[in-house]
């Protein structure tokens, strides 16, 4: 197995005498896409600050590209994308100044400089505003910037905090082919989201935090087998002629392996059955059903 780029063990991170992060361990190898998720205050902005070095642990590590992010934060840094919740351009510059100087910040060399600019725009479809100042664009658009300010220099992790919070459905769908490509290509990618569909578009594997611990993890379809019900919705018809009705029965499957003995079940209304729908479960209704458990017993340990 390659060396994680991201290795975060036993990290509990705390504001004052508020605890946001209880003893979260996980890693993002080179091409892995982790998503985060978890309900509003779970902990992902400062899980995300921690490995980038804004919050200090209280106790844990976080190591990224083999650094410690405590001891080596600004070598760490160097290798962090992080596009942030809250928007860090400066809105009299144009959308180009803002990607380029940030560029220069990151250390790219002059050589390729206008080229990787040129692209991270266009990936982030901001060829048409590049020479736009930054406090004309609307919300979604100064999110696109920050996504091209933190993948401009290709950095081995990228740290995306809610990249997609009011954006159009075209921008959406850039910004996860981007993120697909730039995994593709090597890059450990951390995104935190609440649009669920998002994570199975990218393939991740999942980290769920609820009260700063982690609630579950593993990968999408891992997740929907062990929490997910999977139901079997059967339309049966009572009565004949016009005065028939149709009611909906619904029957939880283990899996739809389930169904022919269901069906067996009916026996006599079997020809009553005037329609069947096999309902898959949803990585919403998975999420719900930890967040409203007790989700630390189903952490899987490390
Ligand atoms: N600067 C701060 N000072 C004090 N408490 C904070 C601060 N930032 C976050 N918190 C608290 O830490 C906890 C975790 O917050 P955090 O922002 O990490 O959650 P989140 O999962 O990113 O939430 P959201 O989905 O709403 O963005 C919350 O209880 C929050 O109130």
């Amino acid at each position: 197995m390659t060396t994680p780029i991201l290795d975060v063990a036993g990290l509990t991170a705390a504001y004052g005498r508020r605890t946001a992060l209880r003893d979260v361990s996980l890693t993002i190898r080179p091409g892995q896409i982790l998503g985060l998720l978890g309900p509003n205050g779970a902990g992902k902005t400062t899980l995300m600050d921690a490995v980038a070095g804004k919050v200090r642990p209280v106790a844990g590590t976080v190591s990224v590209c083999g650094m410690d992010v405590t001891r080596r934060t600004r070598a760490a840094r160097a290798r962090i994308g992080y596009a942030e919740q809250d928007l860090a351009v400066f809105p009299t510059l144009t959308v180009r100044e803002n990607v380029s100087n940030w560029a220069a910040i990151c250390g790219m060399p002059r050589r390729g400089h206008a080229q990787a600019v040129d692209a991270a725009l266009s990936a982030m479809l901001l060829d048409e505003v590049a020479e736009q100042r930054v406090r004309t664009l609307s919300g979604g658009q100064r999110r696109r910037v920050h996504c091209a300010m933190a993948t401009v220099c290709r950095p081995p992790l990228l740290l995306l905090d809610e990249p997609t919070v009011g954006v159009d459905p075209a921008t959406r769908r850039a910004v996860l082919d981007h993120v697909r490509a730039l995994a593709a290509e090597g890059t450990a990618v951390c995104y935190s989201t609440h649009y669920l569909p998002e994570v199975e578009a990218l393939g991740a594997d999942v980290v769920l935090l609820k009260d700063g611990a982690t609630a579950a993890r593993g990968r999408v379809e891992e997740l929907l087998d062990r929490f997910g019900r999977t139901v079997a919705e059967l339309r049966v018809r009572d009565g004949d002629g016009p005065s028939a009705t149709t009611r909906t029965v619904s029957v939880d499957l283990d899996g739809p392996d389930e169904l022919p003995g269901v069906l067996r079940g009916l026996d006599a209304d079997l020809n009553r059955l005037a329609g069947l729908e096999i309902r898959r479960p949803s990585l919403d209704e998975v999420f719900d059903r930890i967040v409203e458990e007790d989700g630390r017993a189903h952490a899987d340990s490390r």
